[in-house]
């Protein structure tokens, strides 16, 4: 999921019939995740699209099941940033109109080459209304935090009652998001 832009969609419940199309990486794409949720399970199910070599050939399915899409690009790689519109569009175009997006920019721990300041990554993110953070697949930085916002986001959707207070995902990441440093991220 570096170099490019991965998409993965999320499913609560049953096992899939197929199986994911690429092999699993860490954490971030490849597995399926049980996350507890306020005492609930919420079973996600996670495929990779693995990147821009199979750009607009197989993807479309993959967005009009998916509840929820995950869109990475690496931070030491400003062709995966800039890729990160044309998949906006094609998310508008092929996925179901209220699919979650979640914007992360992967490699945080590499910053000796980083290429995309997280202020571009936090611009673009607010400019199409998405949550957003920085990731690493290596240390696991923000890894847990990103499955877990979007469990719950999943679960308030699907059990949402009159006059229940609203969760809002992107203050949920606001607050709860490590931010890289210099020294110390952990
Ligand atoms: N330092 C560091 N390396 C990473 C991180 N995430 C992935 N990598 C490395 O980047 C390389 C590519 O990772 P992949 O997960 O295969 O990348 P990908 O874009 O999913 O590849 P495709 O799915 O085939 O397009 C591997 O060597 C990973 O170990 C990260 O957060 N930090």
């Amino acid at each position: 999921m570096t170099g490019t832009p991965g998409a993965s969609s999320t499913r609560d419940g049953e096992a899939p019939e197929r199986p994911p199309p690429c092999s699993p990486s860490y954490d971030l794409t490849g597995k399926n995740k049980v996350v507890t949720v306020d005492g609930m399970r919420v079973k996600l199910q996670i495929w990779d699209t693995a990147g821009q070599e199979r750009f607009r050939s197989v993807t479309h399915a993959y967005y009009r099941d998916a509840q929820a899409l995950l869109l990475l690009y690496d931070i030491t790689n400003k062709s995966s940033f800039d890729n990160i519109r044309a998949w906006l569009t094609e998310i508008h175009e092929y996925a179901q109109q209220d699919v979650v997006i979640m914007l992360l920019g992967n490699k945080a721990d590499v910053s000796s080459e980083r290429v995309i300041r997280s202020e571009d990554g936090e611009t673009l993110a607010r400019e199409y209304g998405v949550p957003f953070m920085e990731t690493s697949a290596k240390t696991g930085m923000n890894v847990e935090l990103a499955f877990l916002a979007i469990a719950k986001e999943l679960k308030y959707r699907a059990g949402r009652q009159a006059g229940e207070a609203s969760f809002q995902i992107r203050d949920y990441v606001e607050s709860q998001k490590k931010r890289p440093s210099c020294c110390s991220f952990l």
